[in-house]
């Protein structure tokens, strides 16, 4: 995050925030003591990055005039017009965009469908004059979902695009209903069943280097896990294949009264495989995959974080039939209206709900909807709105005897293991271990051989080995004594208070 300080802080806190919470779970004083020190040097790297922030901001204001005068002279606020294109624009063909001021400084308002002098008309008046050029405000909200099949009435100009790969002379639209985002190309190759092979759209949003972010860090068109890469889990396979690949697959059949549901929670202790269920959800129903933290989305600059809700879910229905993934929606959406709620937190609750509630508009084909499948390990901290939304909510819980043997078998499916290993007996054991523990388990007895071979030698002893030398079985010594080193990570507390909510909320 070099020079990006903004963004950094926003790590900083994400990752201090999910310690914390962490820590509040551990029993272990001694590892308590250890997250501890470790959040305070992380809030001492913190407090740095903010004092660099602030310089930077101060020799940002330090010269206001000029900024000021630069935004007006590409505004007319009386013709609610663009003047001439600033010469940046020019130089790289770029579409004019509205300058204002942001907390930052100056910022591209990058939201207007404006391309050339045909559309000049489309930024009327009234949304001019309603500019406070001193606050960065975000543009108003979306006015209609566009029809990927029918698009009205509409002025194709060709535009060459400097950013993230995509191809040089796409079509960009910018059709009368209004709509800032720009139609995507639709890609129509689809397998014998009728699904699409490969999210194959290109979508080019009014905000280009927030879409090329989005894509580059969020946007996952192959995640790759199936099914049987997940251990048990089998209720929860059923209600997620029941709500989001069978809509995809008879989208005649999911209308009205049976419309697909808008969202999915999936609560549970961590480590229990929620991730890998959404990553499953996606390559099943060959959909596009947005992965998103809530870390991600939370930006403490005002407008920026619903700026990035609203280019998601543009991007998501550009890509649609999409699935967007919010990991750890806990930290992005606490109750409104708590102690301490920040008005920003607010706004952009607010945002990804009217987000959500657009997904399923009766302008949405069958078929090209855009779902939300979110995680949480705290799910009594949801705020009620978006609970409501969320409309199965399921319990994924630690994994039972069957699903710990599966699990065991699955880690260790590109390994030798020798005959004497008794599956049973260590799935017995491991009560109470969350996926992720169990797998950590297996990881460390898969390096066990290695490390008995290697004992006493020196670096170079062993970098003169055969490389298959260290290639030994694991044996039931190595799983016994790897178990006795790695213990559970989930309290008993936290299942109790998880099948609680689930008994007062779940929904399947
Ligand atoms: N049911 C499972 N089947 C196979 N692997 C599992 C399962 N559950 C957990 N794992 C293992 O644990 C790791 C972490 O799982 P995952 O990230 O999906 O958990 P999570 O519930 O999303 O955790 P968190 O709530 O902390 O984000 C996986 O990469 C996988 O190795």
């Amino acid at each position: 995050m070099l020079g990006d300080y903004g963004s950094a802080i926003v790590y900083y806190d994400g990752v201090i925030c999910q310690i914390n919470k962490y820590t509040k779970q551990l029993d272990d004083p001694c590892m308590k003591g250890r997250w501890h020190a470790c959040t305070r040097s992380l809030q001492d790297e913190l407090e740095m990055v903010k004092e660099i922030e602030k310089e930077i901001q101060l020799i940002k204001e330090s010269s206001p005039m000029k900024a000021t005068h630069e935004a007006s002279s590409h505004l007319t606020p009386s013709s609610g017009q663009f003047s001439p294109l600033p010469p940046q624009c020019e130089q790289h063909q770029t579409p004019p965009t509205l300058i204002t001021h942001t907390p930052r400084g100056i910022e591209r308002r990058a939201s207007e469908p404006v391309v050339g002098d045909a559309h000049r008309g489309d930024l009327r008046g009234e949304d001019v004059q309603a500019m406070d050029p001193d606050v960065w405000q975000p543009p108003p909200p979306q006015r209609a979902i566009p029809s990927r099949t029918k698009p009205k009435a509409s002025t194709v100009v060709p535009v060459n695009s400097s950013n993230s790969g995509l191809p040089m002379g796409r079509l960009r639209r910018a059709n009368s209903t209004g709509h800032k985002g720009v139609q995507p190309k639709v890609d129509t190759r689809r397998g014998r069943d009728g699904r699409r092979d490969t999210p194959g759209q290109e979508y080019e949003g009014p905000d280009e280097d927030l879409v090329a972010l989005l894509k580059r860090d969020i946007l996952d068109t192959s995640p790759g896990v199936t099914w049987g890469e997940i251990a048990g889990l089998h209720e929860a396979k059923r209600v997620l294949e029941e709500a989001t690949v069978l809509p995809l697959i008879m989208p005649d059949f999911f209308k009205g009264i049976r419309r697909p549901v808008r969202g999915v929670l999936m609560f549970g202790p961590p480590g229990t495989g929620k991730t890998l269920l959404a990553k499953a959800v996606a390559t099943e129903a060959h959909v596009s995959f947005f992965n998103v933290s809530s870390a991600t989305l939370a930006s403490k600059y005002r407008g920026e974080s619903e700026r990035m809700v609203r280019c998601l879910f543009d991007m998501a229905r550009a890509y649609a039939p999409s699935i967007i993934f919010i990991d750890e929606i806990d930290s992005l959406c606490t109750s409104r209206g708590a102690t301490g709620e920040h008005e920003a937190s607010r706004r952009v609750k607010s945002e990804l709900l009217m987000q959500i509630d657009g997904c399923f508009g009766h302008n949405v084909e069958p078929g090209q909807h855009v779902m939300v499948l979110a995680a949480t390990n705290f799910p009594w901290d949801i705020d009620e709105a978006l609970r409501r939304r969320l409309e199965k909510r399921i319990y994924i819980p630690l994994p039972e005897l069957g699903a710990r043997r599966d699990l065991m078998h699955i880690s260790f499916k590109d390994v030798d293991v020798a005959e004497d290993v008794d599956w049973d007996e260590l799935a017995r054991q491991m009560e109470g271990y969350s996926g992720d523990d169990i797998t950590n388990v297996c990881r460390d007895a898969a390096f066990n051989g290695m490390r008995r071979r290697t004992a006493g030698m020196s670096l170079e002893q062993i970098r003169n080995m055969q490389a298959d030398a260290v290639h030994t079985p694991v044996l039931m010594d190595d799983l016994v004594e790897a178990l006795a080193r790695i213990s559970s990570s989930v309290s008993k507390a936290d299942i109790a208070k998880h099948e609680s909510w689930k008994g007062e909320f779940g929904s399947v």
